[in-house]
């Protein structure tokens, strides 16, 4: 295994925004790493081997039915097939010299780093991420890098190349590159609007929903660990598999997490105490995720109904206490509120599939927009269109130019305009629409004028 020291700290890649500064993690502790293979080993040697990357080929993922078939075994009851074992691969080591050009550190923090490259053998892009070896085990590693590779082919799960190895420092892996980032930087403060957290809520929910039918727990879905490849939100991915557990084992809180991602039941917990691994926490967790990209923030810090007034609040209506919408779900339809109190409710009993949003996709979900200021109208043609005004108004003005253009084309292609028009037209018609939608509409807003092309 090289002469990489094995260490049991978790690692961290620490984020600079969030709920309280708190950083996320890579689970520590959960037990799925005791599954190792020794049948298994010609599946899983072979793509971690130098020979992918040194013969010139990268491999991507799905391409190889045959290798990785053992995902297309229909699990019973209660097992995924082998994708639970987690496979003891030798890590071919090298420097990331020998085949890589580093071009750009897209995140970074104490315990990895996501490094954009160029694999020179095949002049193909491609994200590294490397871990420091000092501050996990190698299973951990393997086991985020096995989940990873063998989720790939699903349309909505990142893709991990057949490549994974080790330098001094690190452990790594390699995966496609999502040219848009994540949804954290790609959300405004106001959120997104409809339409596109309908596109984004159906696609993730096929992901998990496809990851609990593999008797998987992501764990950690938060709208960091979702990944943006098209700028009208047509194609998002899962990723980070850190804290992927087989469903059913007992583990530990998953360190470090934003507090608001965190459910009740867990937070409830005292300390070192272990709880079984179940899908519902992934339902709580996409519940938080739907209502952060439809506004833009978690709904509280804590599901804590003591020390969290607006979870108290919340949780007062979900149980039917109370007939009083809490103030910051006003804006949402009845329908949306019923599937909310499905993914958010306290009662693990009662908490719905990851899939229970595809019934709602066809009602509507935000019924008005509180505006930044109070006194402001609230009314415009379509709550859409007023959700992607005041994402303009208030988010442009922090980015540069070209940024302002992609965000502007994202909302243009998100109503069908992505084909070559007019744009000094498309301009005048925003600036009109603009001022239709508030009145505090400022014209000479600087961030507007970034928008000319
Ligand atoms: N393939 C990729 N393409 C573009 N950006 C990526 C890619 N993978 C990761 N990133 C960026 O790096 C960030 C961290 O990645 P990832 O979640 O895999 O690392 P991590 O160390 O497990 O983070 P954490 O445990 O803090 O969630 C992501 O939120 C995203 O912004």
């Amino acid at each position: 295994m090289g002469t990489i020291e094995k260490r049991s700290f978790s690692f961290r890649l620490r984020r600079s925004f969030g709920d309280g500064g708190s950083t996320n993690s890579r689970n520590s502790n959960n037990n799925s790493s005791t599954c190792t293979n020794h049948n298994n080993q010609k599946r899983c040697s072979t793509p971690l081997t130098p020979t992918s990357t040194s013969t010139g080929r990268l491999e991507v993922p799905g391409a190889s039915v045959s290798r990785r078939s053992s995902i297309y075994k229909k699990p019973d009851k209660n097992d995924g097939g082998q994708i639970h074992m987690i496979p003891d691969v030798e890590l071919p080591l090298m420097t990331f010299a020998d085949q890589y050009n580093i071009e750009k550190t897209l995140a970074e923090g104490c315990f990895a780093k996501i490094l954009l490259c160029r694999h020179r053998p095949t002049n193909t892009t491609v994200v590294l991420k490397a871990v420091h070896a000092e501050l996990t085990t190698i299973k951990e590693f393997q086991k985020e890098f096995h989940y990873n590779y063998e989720l790939s082919h699903h349309h909505h799960i990142l893709s991990a190349y057949a490549v994974a190895f080790q330098t001094m420092d690190y452990y790594v892996f390699a995966m496609e590159h999502a040219p848009y980032g994540d949804l954290a930087s790609n959300i405004g403060p106001n959120g997104l609007h409809e339409t596109a957290c309908k596109l984004i809520a159906e696609q993730l929910s096929s992901a998990l929903g496809f990851m609990h039918s593999k008797n998987l727990v992501h764990r950690d879905l938060k709208v960091e660990n979702v990944l943006v490849f098209t700028p009208d939100f047509t194609r998002v991915k899962l990723c980070d598999f850190g804290a992927t557990t087989k469903k059913g084992l007992l583990v530990h809180k998953v360190k470090h997490t934003w507090t608001s991602c965190v459910p009740p039941e867990q937070l409830e917990l005292i300390k070192n105490e272990r709880f079984q691994c179940l899908p519902i926490s992934d339902s709580w967790q996409f519940g938080i995720l739907l209502y952060n990209i439809l506004t833009g923030n978690p709904p509280w810090l804590s599901a804590d109904w003591v020390k969290d007034q607006a979870y108290a609040n919340f949780m007062k209506y979900e149980q039917r206490k109370t007939t009083k919408v809490p103030e910051n779900f006003r804006r949402f339809s009845p329908r949306l509120m019923r599937c909310f109190r499905k993914y958010l409710t306290h009662d693990t009993e009662e908490r719905c599939k990851i899939t229970e949003v595809n019934k709602y996709m066809k009602d509507r979900w935000v019924e008005c927009r509180i505006s930044a200021s109070k006194s402001a109208t609230l009314i415009s043609p379509t709550p859409q269109d007023q959700d992607s005004c005041i994402y303009l108004n208030q988010r442009e003005g922090r980015l540069s130019g070209d940024e302002n253009k992609l965000r502007f084309r994202r909302m243009m292609s998100s109503y069908g305009l992505d084909v070559p028009i007019d744009q000094g037209m498309v301009r005048k018609r925003v600036w009109d629409w603009l001022s239709t939608c508030d009145a505090s509409f400022d014209p000479e807003v600087e961030s507007l004028h970034a928008l000319e092309m």
